[in-house]
This record gives structure tokens, sequence and C-alpha cells, in this order.
């Protein structure tokens, strides 16, 4: 991983920035010269850990009333092909959607990142124009890299803006997941995706009303909230129930426009110091079961609690998710779990 990658930590800094920016000229050329012409095509990154609730936002902001031609990348860690957007509903013939791009079999953030910028390229060469572009990374993606191909690519940077990074976060399992990560620097990516993000979205506040675990919900809430800015005093943080978000504090944030410039370039100079370089937990793995035959539900259900309730195959499943042909049915299903819920 080079150094420009390195992400930046959200800390918090003075105003001084404003009136003493570093001097990286390149990067205000570029936002020059997207101003003189068209304006650029605004870019939300989606991330979160695996099953915090990213694919409900998408399919959320694409069912809103927004008039906008929106173009969705989706990011699969595994090679199967069409199961992230099987979770998402298309509209009548794809009508919710101007353009879709899959990018399978690797994140984003490392091994299909060329993947990224070649699809960002061909979005924004569209004859019809593109309002706005959301980009669903993996439940394991770092959003450094990313960021830093949005901000830096020469090619894109005129026509396309980073517009903002939304992190979703599982109020059930957040917790959890920081303390192993402060105890074992388990779950890297479930910190930087806070780290990095200029909204956080609480969701799943539900399942934490339901488990109560003996407190008031709002003081779990609380304490949830001073977790994630400890780590990003910065983010904006909003509390959602299956990510039903008021569209305007999340679409056009334009947070990393110029005004922000200077405030980013110390936030990036600030993270190389200070940054671990454990960027995936490689005791995760994906495996993805591809059957031809339609199979029979009440198996697929047996062999299911074996896995995840039993534990009979010795590993812990984090997420788990497909779209099954099932025997004697004209439909397909989609299965869904997500770890603890
Ligand atoms: N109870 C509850 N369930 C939710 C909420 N939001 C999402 N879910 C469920 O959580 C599961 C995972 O949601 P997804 O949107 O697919 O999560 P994701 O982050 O896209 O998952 P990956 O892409 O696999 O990492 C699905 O079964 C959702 O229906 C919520 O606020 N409350």
């Amino acid at each position: 991983m080079e150094d420009d990658d390195a992400p930046p930590l959200a800390v918090r800094i003075g105003k001084e920035p404003e009136s003493n920016p570093p001097d990286r000229s390149y990067r205000s050329q570029n936002v020059q010269r997207g101003t003189s012409e068209e304006s650029p095509v605004g870019v939300t990154v989606i991330t979160g850990y695996l099953g915090a609730g990213k694919s409900t936002l998408v399919n959320y902001i694409l069912n809103a009333q927004h008039g906008k031609k929106i173009a969705v990348i989706l990011n699969e860690f595994g090679e199967e092909i069409g199961v992230e957007r099987a979770m998402i509903n298309e509209g009548e013939g794809g009508a919710l959607v101007e353009e879709w791009v899959e990018l399978a079999n690797g994140c984003v953030c490392c091994t299909v990142k060329h993947s990224l910028v070649q699809a960002l390229e061909q979005l924004v060469q569209r004859k019809e124009r593109l309002d706005h572009i959301l980009l669903e990374t993996t439940g394991l993606a770092d959003p450094a890299p990313l960021a830093s191909v949005l901000w830096l690519d020469d090619q894109l940077e005129s026509a396309i803006t980073l517009d903002s990074i939304i992190t979703v976060v599982d109020a059930k399992n957040l917790q959890r997941q920081l303390e192993e990560h402060l105890k074992s620097s388990f779950f890297p990516e479930a910190f930087l995706q806070i780290a990095f993000a200029d909204v956080v979205i609480l969701n799943k506040v539900d399942l934490v009303l339901q488990e109560g675990y003996g407190l008031d919900t709002s003081t779990i809430l609380e304490e949830l909230e001073k977790k994630i800015y400890d780590i990003n005093s910065l983010a904006t943080v909003i509390h959602t129930v299956r990510c039903q978000v008021d569209l305007c504090k999340i679409l056009d944030r334009q947070a990393y426009g110029a005004k922000n410039l200077a405030h980013l370039e110390k936030l990036l100079e600030d993270s190389k110091s200070t940054f671990s370089r454990s960027r995936h937990d490689n005791t995760l793995r994906t495996l993805c079961i591809y059957e031809e035959q339609p199979v029979d539900l009440d198996m697929v259900r047996s062999w299911l609690e074996d896995l995840l309730w039993e534990k009979k195959s010795n590993m812990d499943v984090y997420r788990c998710k497909g779209v099954l042909n099932v025997l004697n049915s004209d439909q397909l299903h989609t299965l869904q779990v997500s770890s603890n819920n």
C-alpha cells in the first residue's frame, strides 16, 4: 500500500489551516478545473461493516422522490456476481436506476481499484448526463484508498467529485466490534470506516430498543454516539431504523469541496503519522456456493441452523446472503443473515 493511500483519521483541529493551507497545488488546480466546465457529478461512497445496512440505504435512496438520474456501483467481495444486486429494488424494469455497475471478486479499496476508475470514467462519459453516483463498497472496504482515487485521480477529477462518505453502522454490534478492535485489532475496517466518514448512520436502532440491555435506550445510544465521536469528532451522526433518513442530510453535501480543502489536507497529513497499517482483517474469508438444481428449503434451513447456531463447521459466520431457487416454488427467494441479528 502506498503512502498516498493512508487515510485521514478524523482528528479535531483548530481553524488555522484556512489561513495557512499546506502546499498541495495539484489538488487546487483540479478543483478549479471542475468548476470552470460542467459541474462534476457527485459520488457518495456508502460504506459500513458487513450487514450494517448499506444495501438498505441504497434501496431507500433509490426509492425516494429525489428526481435524480442515479447510477449505482456495487462492489462484492465474493466472486458470485448478482447477489448484491438482488438485494436492491431496481423498480419496474430497472426504472429507479440509470445505470448499474457490478465489481465483484475483490474489494474496491485494493484489488479492483482500477476497475472502479474505469467504471467511473465510463459513467461520466455517457451521452446522457448523470446527476449522482452511489458507490456501495463491500463491508470490508477501507475508505482511504477510495477517497484517494476520488480526490486525486487526474483523469476523473474534473468530471466527478467526492460528495460524501456515508458510513452505516449496526447499533447492535458496534460496541462489540470496537471493543474487539481495541483488544485484538480485529475489525479494523469497522474502525476505519467511522474514522473516514462525513456522516455516520447509526442504524438498527430498533434492535437496541428491543434488547434494552437493562439500560435506558437513550443512554445506550448516547454511549454509542460518544464512541463514534471518540474516533471521529467531525462526523454527523444520524440515528435510523432501516436507514430511513432525510435525503437532504446525505446527498449533495459537497463535504469535500474547495471550501473544506485545507481542512481535508490537514487530516490527510495528520493521518500519515498515526495510522496503523492493518487494512484488512485477514482472518476473514468469503465462500460462495453455487447450486444449479432447485434447493429444498427445509434442508437449507437445517444446514443454516447447523452452521450458524450449532457452529458445526467450527467457524463464526458474520454475514450470509443469497438468492435461492427453491424446489416447488416459482419465485426466487432471498436469504439474509447478519451476525447477532
Ligand atoms: N431490524 C433491522 N434490520 C435491518 C435494519 N436495516 C437493515 N436491516 C436488515 O439487516 C440485514 C442486512 O442489511 P443490508 O442492507 O443487506 O446490509 P449490507 O450492509 O448491505 O450488507 P453487506 O453488503 O453484506 O455487508 C438485512 O436483512 C436487512 O433487512 C434495521 O434498521 N433494523
